[in-house]
């Protein structure tokens, strides 16, 4: 039987690390050989399944992900950005492949994922459902279709515990409506409209962030054209999505070479969806 693919859960006590545990022990060809918690934090010494709910797995969650390296093929991050980018060097010293899902980089910080991905596999995706990344790859070719007329504005909704908004598939949506129009999304983002804002910028790029109680993620592109619209929505019921998505990501980035990684990599959509009207 070939070997499974050894894991190392970050922010294993939050919503997205609980999720992972539960989704990677309904797999054989993934193991949780680790699990990492916040320093000082009370669960300290707690079995890693039972923190996440499920079966026991004889893995004491640590505050140390560089003492439990050794035994893990892949780091699966969705800590706070401090904590991913104190992971990303130990992941660096020890060569080990990197899937993280947190959002919020900034520019910078973003640069240094992607220096870090010249020396290992480093997946980075703030979405890893498969029903948004099908709209990321197919939304670039709809609105070039659509044309000048149609304004774009990108509406999302999370739980009240949230730190980032625009959400960071908001923004991936708005990169791909951006590059669907051959512009720059930094240049024609719309972050806040309040008092007299004027009217609308043609060819802006709008967001919208709405944030109460349990929402698990929301998000909705808006092309609104003289006499129509079209909204493209998904929604997320369950962190599951995410977290079956990021194994998938962890498998597939175990058997790559460094690099700077997404999740369209790991659908195969990258070189975009064909359709009917694709140049
Ligand atoms: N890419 C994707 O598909 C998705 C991405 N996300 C992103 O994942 C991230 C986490 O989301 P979520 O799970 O809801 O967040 P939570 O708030 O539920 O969890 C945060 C985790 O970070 C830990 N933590 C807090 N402070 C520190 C610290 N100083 N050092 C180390 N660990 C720390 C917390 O530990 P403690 O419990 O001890 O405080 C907890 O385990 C966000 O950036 C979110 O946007 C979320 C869903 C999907
Ligand atoms: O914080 C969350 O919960 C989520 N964050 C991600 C984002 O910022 O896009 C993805 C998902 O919508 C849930």
């Amino acid at each position: 039987m070939p070997q499974s693919t050894r894991l190392a859960i970050t922010a294993a006590s939050g919503r997205m690390g609980r999720a992972l545990i539960q989704a990677a022990v309904a797999r054989n060809d993934l193991q949780v050989t680790a699990a990492i918690g916040r320093s000082g934090a009370a669960y300290l010494g707690q079995d890693a399944g039972q923190l996440a709910g499920v079966q026991p797995l004889g893995v004491p969650v640590t505050a140390d992900l560089a003492a439990a390296i050794a035994q893990v093929d892949v780091v699966i991050e969705f800590g706070p950005v401090a904590a991913a980018l104190a992971h990303v060097t130990t992941c660096l010293q020890h060569k080990t492949p990197m899937v993280i899902g947190t959002t919020g980089f900034l520019p910078e910080q973003q640069d240094t994922l992607k220096a870090a991905s010249q020396h290992i596999p480093l997946l980075l995706a703030p979405n890893m459902s498969v029903g948004v990344n099908v709209l990321l790859a197919f939304l670039p070719a709809i609105t070039r279709v659509l044309g000048e007329g149609y304004d774009a504005e990108i509406v999302e909704a999370h739980h009240r515990h949230k730190v980032d908004a625009p959400s960071g598939t908001a923004l991936a949506l708005g990169r791909a409506v951006a590059q669907g129009r051959g512009v720059v999304l930094e240049e024609v983002a719309c972050m806040d409209r309040n008092a007299i804002s004027g009217p609308r910028q043609d060819g802006s790029i709008g967001f919208a962030t709405l944030r109460g109680a349990d929402v698990v993620g929301e998000h909705t592109v808006w092309l609104a054209g003289a006499g129509e619209r079209l909204e493209l929505t998904h929604r997320a019921a369950s962190r599951l999505n995410f977290a079956e998505g990021a194994l998938r990501a962890a498998h597939w980035l175990s058997q790559q070479v460094p690099g700077f990684y997404d999740m369209q990599d790991v659908l195969g959509l990258k070189q975009g969806p064909v359709l009917p009207f694709s140049d």
